[in-house]
């Protein structure tokens, strides 16, 4: 039988352990991977939480309110310091473990996984704005961009890292170490970095703290932007004023 490039082959044993070789849609072959992983699929938004609970060890204990976001959508969690706003994100992103309640993500619940698919899942799946900037020092701008496409096993899309970085107002710095970029200049590039591989989920932690207003401004649109084309949930988490006069859909954590 004849397919074209959008087809792959695989290997796979069936019952009697005779081989097998299925030819998968090459877009279907990341849920096959999934569910091979011990994903389980279940219908609904990008995004959704319900009866979501955390603690920390000294006793710091949180219930967030559930929360839906579909693709293209935007969601803005605001809330005062110390009410729980990075901790949600990092819920979210599965760096921390809920105590109970459900995280979906595209229709996969994430609770149950091993941190080795977590951390294969959060590769392909989302985009990541932390409070802190994690960056290869040794690599320049672009580079540490590149890696990201990299390290999602995607191939290196120089042309588009370039445009986000432009959008950016970088142009100036993309051979540039990281080290020799300003808060604000760095907070951009990892905004670009979180872009890069056009994910379904992209969190970010006060994408905009260190920015002027033109920069806010920018940030927002371009994020709404990528959200869209790429059919993503957006998640901001803040307390920046001017956020909340862009964003309509607005939940407050009290
Ligand atoms: N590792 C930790 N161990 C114990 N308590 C923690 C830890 N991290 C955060 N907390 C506490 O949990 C609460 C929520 O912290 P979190 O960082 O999620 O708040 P936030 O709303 O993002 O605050 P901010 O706006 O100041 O960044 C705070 O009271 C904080 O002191």
């Amino acid at each position: 039988m004849e397919h074209s490039a959008d087809y792959v082959e695989l290997a796979a044993y069936g019952p009697g352990n005779e081989l097998l070789k299925p030819f998968v849609k090459n877009t279907d072959l990341h849920y096959l991977m999934l569910n091979a992983a011990g994903v389980s699929l279940k219908n609904g938004d990008m995004l959704q939480t319900k009866a979501l609970t955390y603690s920390y060890k000294n006793g710091n204990s949180f219930r967030f309110p559930d929360l839906s976001c579909g693709p293209g959508e935007a969601l803005l969690i605001t809330g005062n310091s110390g009410m729980g706003k990075t901790t949600l994100l990092h819920l979210l992103a599965g760096i921390l473990r809920p105590v109970s309640g459900e995280i979906d993500i595209d229709e996969y619940s994430i609770a149950s996984l091993s941190e080795k698919k977590l951390d294969r899942f959060r590769g392909q799946k989302i985009g990541l704005v932390l409070q802190q900037n994690h960056f290869v020092q040794s690599l320049h701008v672009l580079d540490n961009i590149l890696l990201a496409t990299k390290l999602a096993g995607k191939s290196a899309n120089r042309e588009k890292a370039v445009g986000l970085l432009q959008r950016l107002k970088l142009e100036d710095k993309i051979y540039n170490k990281p080290a020799e970029l300003s808060q604000g200049q760095q907070q951009l590039v990892s905004i670009a970095r979180a872009l890069i591989n056009e994910q379904t989920l992209i969190l970010a932690d006060e994408p905009t703290s260190s920015l002027d207003d033109t920069h806010c401004h920018a940030v927002a649109e371009l994020l709404i932007e990528q959200a869209a084309i790429s059919h993503a949930a957006l998640v901001i988490v803040t307390h920046d004023q001017r956020l909340q006069s862009i964003f309509g859909n607005t939940i407050a954590l009290r």
